[in-house]
């Protein structure tokens, strides 16, 4: 058996990706202990899982440097890696969705949009023909059109509380998004037998 390398975003979907790997079985006690490592070999079960920024899960994919890894469909979206996308896990569910103050449309003819997904706005919005300025932010996206930085945003939207409680309103929904398993490529060919009884048992799981 070739052991088998999956990288797990840090942060809201961590708790959940573990849970899965315990529903199928693996031993994940020395995951959740508080501790600061980031490698954990699960040599039971021919396993490694590493612990990283939700961002930087599909370059570790790609490269080959792990053979899979679950993360955010925004954050695929976004960066657009050559990945095999085989399964909606069905856990972080929220949406993409463009917000601004009420009363403002998104009538004007060229709307300064404030996001951490530049590419997706962009796409979303030539998609329309509707001329935009990206300005891209790190954090705390609501802030831009109450200052004035941007006329909209487009953002991860879960419950609307960060909306509500800015005086932001949603003005239109872009995409259903939810954490995901991807694949390298490669692996996926070299490795096709562990891969698949993990797929197959997260599949049982999930559905
Ligand atoms: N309310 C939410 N806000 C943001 N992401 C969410 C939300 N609900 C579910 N998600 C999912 O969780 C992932 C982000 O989780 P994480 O906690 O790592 O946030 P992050 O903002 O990307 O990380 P960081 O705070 O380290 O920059 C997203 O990629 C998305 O798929
Ligand atoms: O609809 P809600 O349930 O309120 O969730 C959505 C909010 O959560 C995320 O922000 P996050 O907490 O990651 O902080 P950030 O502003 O630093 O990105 C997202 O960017 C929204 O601001």
């Amino acid at each position: 058996m070739e052991t088998i390398k999956i990288a797990i975003a840090k942060g809201r979907l961590a708790k959940h990706s573990i849970g899965l790997l315990e529903e199928i079985g693996i031993d994940c006690r020395i995951l959740k202990e508080d501790s600061r490592k980031l490698v954990f070999h699960l040599s039971s079960h021919q396993l490694e899982v590493i612990l990283l920024k939700a961002v930087d899960v599909p370059t570790y994919v790609e490269h080959g440097v792990v053979d899979m890894g679950i993360v955010g469909k925004d954050v695929l979206m976004e960066q657009e890696k050559p990945l095999y996308e085989v399964m909606d896990l069905k856990f972080g569910g929220c949406r993409f969705s463009i917000a601004g103050r009420l009363g403002d449309g998104l009538g004007k003819k060229h709307l300064r949009v404030a996001t951490k997904y530049p590419n997706v706005a962009r796409k979303h919005f030539a998609s329309k023909g509707q001329s935009v300025e990206i300005i891209r932010q790190e954090g705390s996206v609501e802030l831009a059109p109450i200052m004035g930085l941007s006329d909209i945003i487009l953002d991860i939207v879960e419950t609307g509380k960060t909306l509500k409680e800015n005086g932001l309103v949603i003005l239109e929904d872009v995409a259903h998004l939810s954490a995901r398993l991807v694949l390298n490529k490669v692996s996926y060919k070299t490795k096709k037998k562990e891969i698949s009884t993990i797929i197959e048992a997260m599949g049982e799981k999930v559905n």
